[in-house]
């Protein structure tokens, strides 16, 4: 018999409320196995934001259980690693400081986080401002230097909320393309939110549609586009159909 895999993460009844309020997810259950590029859409307040920091550990469900990797998100939270919208940086240090923070705090020693940080900085093409501050780097080079510090931990479950919103259309192409590229590469599980439908279509092998008041999940679409992912994607016809199925099924949930 094969043997049963520990899922990623597993939402089993997954109820939240904030004080007396009715609740914002309401018996979510659903299973995200290790590998997979999850994207979570939806219409504004159904809670997608609230899912990650429940897998996060940052925020305790109200009713039923989230494990990550069978565990409880809190003792979870070295194999997660979350990545914001807005990248908050520390304005007084360097890129290569930025990315080391997480490495000084945790004590590693120095030759080792030198080491770690110059592969990072590589990774996500930001050698050549390791010592730029925040200020001197463009949108685009902010969120890749946010990305590189996240992930300094080495984490295997990747959570981003929105982290392309702010970039013009072509940086956040290139970062799509950048983040499958790294995506292809590691072994990371990712939980992503987005409100664009063409971006989940891009980056996803699956992606959850939650319906409104209370949030819960409406539907479950696995993305079967082939890899490499590139830009020659966007321009196929499969993709273009996706796209359209994703946008039907989210008007149908706008409409609830
Ligand atoms: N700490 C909190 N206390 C009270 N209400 C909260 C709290 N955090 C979130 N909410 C409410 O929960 C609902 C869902 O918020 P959440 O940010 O998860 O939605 P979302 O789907 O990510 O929205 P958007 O697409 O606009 O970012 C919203 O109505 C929000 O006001």
């Amino acid at each position: 018999m094969p043997e049963a895999r520990v899922p990623a993460v597993a939402f089993d009844h997954v109820t939240k409320r904030f004080g007396t309020a009715k609740p914002i997810l309401e018996s979510l259950s659903v299973s995200i196995q290790p590998g997979e590029f999850v994207s979570i859409v939806g219409p504004s307040g159904c809670g997608k934001s609230t899912l990650l920091r429940l897998v996060s550990g940052l925020s305790p469900t109200t009713s039923g259980t989230v494990e990550v990797e069978g565990m409880t998100p809190k003792s979870a939270r070295e194999i997660t690693s979350f990545i914001f919208q807005d990248p908050t940086l520390l304005p007084w240090r360097t890129v290569r400081r930025n990315v080391a923070l997480g490495l000084e705090l945790e004590h590693t020693a120095r030759e080792r986080r030198d080491e770690i940080v110059s592969n990072l900085l590589t990774l996500v093409g930001l050698d050549h401002v390791a010592d730029s501050y925040p200020r001197q780097l463009s949108g685009g080079m902010k969120m890749r230097a946010s990305i590189a510090r996240a992930l300094a931990s080495n984490p295997r479950i990747l959570l981003l909320d929105e982290p392309f919103a702010a970039l013009d259309e072509i940086t956040r192409d290139r970062m799509n393309e950048e983040l499958i590229r790294l995506y292809q590469q590691q072994s990371w599980t990712v939980l992503f939110v987005t409100h664009s439908v063409a971006e989940a279509v891009f980056l996803s092998t699956r992606i959850l549609v939650l319906a409104p008041h209370p949030g819960r999940l409406a539907h479950d679409i696995p993305i079967d586009l082939p890899y490499p992912r590139t830009a020659e994607t966007r321009a196929s016809e499969s993709f273009d159909q996706l796209v359209a199925h994703v946008s039907r099924t989210l008007r149908e949930v706008h409409t609830v």
